[in-house]
């Protein structure tokens, strides 16, 4: 048995989203049509779409669409060809106020304390804090018993359960989460699924990619559908998902390849 994140409903005070006070507040978080090419082919084409703060919102589409894309923009890594992202009024995403989290995380050959520890560290974390942190994420977690365990010996869904724990050092108010459960079982990805419920209980905002209907139903409020590097729908969850109205999502929900 998968063993499940503590389920306290709300997040300590000293996990929640930290208000980093700098002159610009980071909401809405958006791209501006923007465009990006690589070796000849438009990847991203004219997408649009803003994040307000609060909740859950669903990225889906068909592989290839340009999700991953999407996110790595809005976690400052690549830029438009053309168009714009923004962070409130900000041009690049305030230090820490963003955190991605990928498919397959990526964990150091350390323990699983360590990795927190590390993320503790570059997030500026000071020392006399980083026991108390690391406890805390350890138990929302719930990896307080594999603390010692190499994160390389971790399962499937206790190494994403670290990734996001690690994510959450910083104390991001946007949390981008790019396919987190696609190859959990099912005991996993309800954990994982529970642990980002908290997270947004606790005031941060996620925007999820995922390709399981199912899961969109239930956690997003809202979802977007993305295809050949646009959206071509944007409505809330429930509707899109039990009545989609773009062609391209009615194709993908009814199970047909879209091409
Ligand atoms: N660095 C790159 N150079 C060239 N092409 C790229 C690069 N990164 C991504 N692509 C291409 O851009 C398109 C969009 O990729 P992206 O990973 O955003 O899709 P996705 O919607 O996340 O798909 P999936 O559901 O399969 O993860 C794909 O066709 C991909 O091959």
């Amino acid at each position: 048995m998968e063993e499940r994140p503590d389920d306290r409903p709300d997040l300590p005070p000293h996990l929640r989203p930290e208000a980093r006070e700098d002159g610009r507040g980071l909401w809405p978080v958006r791209i501006e049509d923007a465009t990006l090419s690589a070796g000849g082919r438009r990847l991203l084409d004219g997408l649009s779409f803003a994040l307000p703060a609060g909740g859950v919102t669903a990225l889906m589409g068909p592989n290839g669409a340009g999700k991953s894309l999407a996110l790595r923009m809005l976690a400052g890594l690549i830029r438009p060809d053309s168009g714009a992202v923004r962070w409130g009024a900000g041009e690049t995403p305030i230090k820490g106020a963003v955190a991605l989290v990928f498919q397959r995380p990526v964990l150091l050959r350390r323990s699983t304390a360590g990795n927190i520890d590390h993320a503790l560290a570059i997030a500026g974390v000071p020392r006399r804090e980083r026991a108390a942190r690391r406890a805390g994420l350890l138990a929302l977690a719930g990896l307080e018993r594999l603390a010692d365990r190499p994160a390389r010996a971790l399962s499937g869904g206790e190494a994403q359960r670290l990734a996001l724990a690690r994510a959450l050092a910083a104390r991001p108010r946007l949390l981008l989460l790019d396919e987190p459960t696609a190859s959990l079982d099912p005991a996993a990805v309800a954990a994982i699924e529970d642990l980002a419920r908290r997270i947004v209980a606790g005031g941060a905002t996620v925007l999820l990619v995922t390709h399981d209907a199912g899961q969109a139903r239930r956690l997003a409020d809202r979802a977007l559908f993305m295809h050949a590097g646009r959206i071509v729908e944007d409505a809330p969850a429930a509707r899109l998902l039990a009545a989609p109205r773009s062609p391209q999502a009615q194709a993908y929900l009814a199970g047909r390849l879209l091409v």
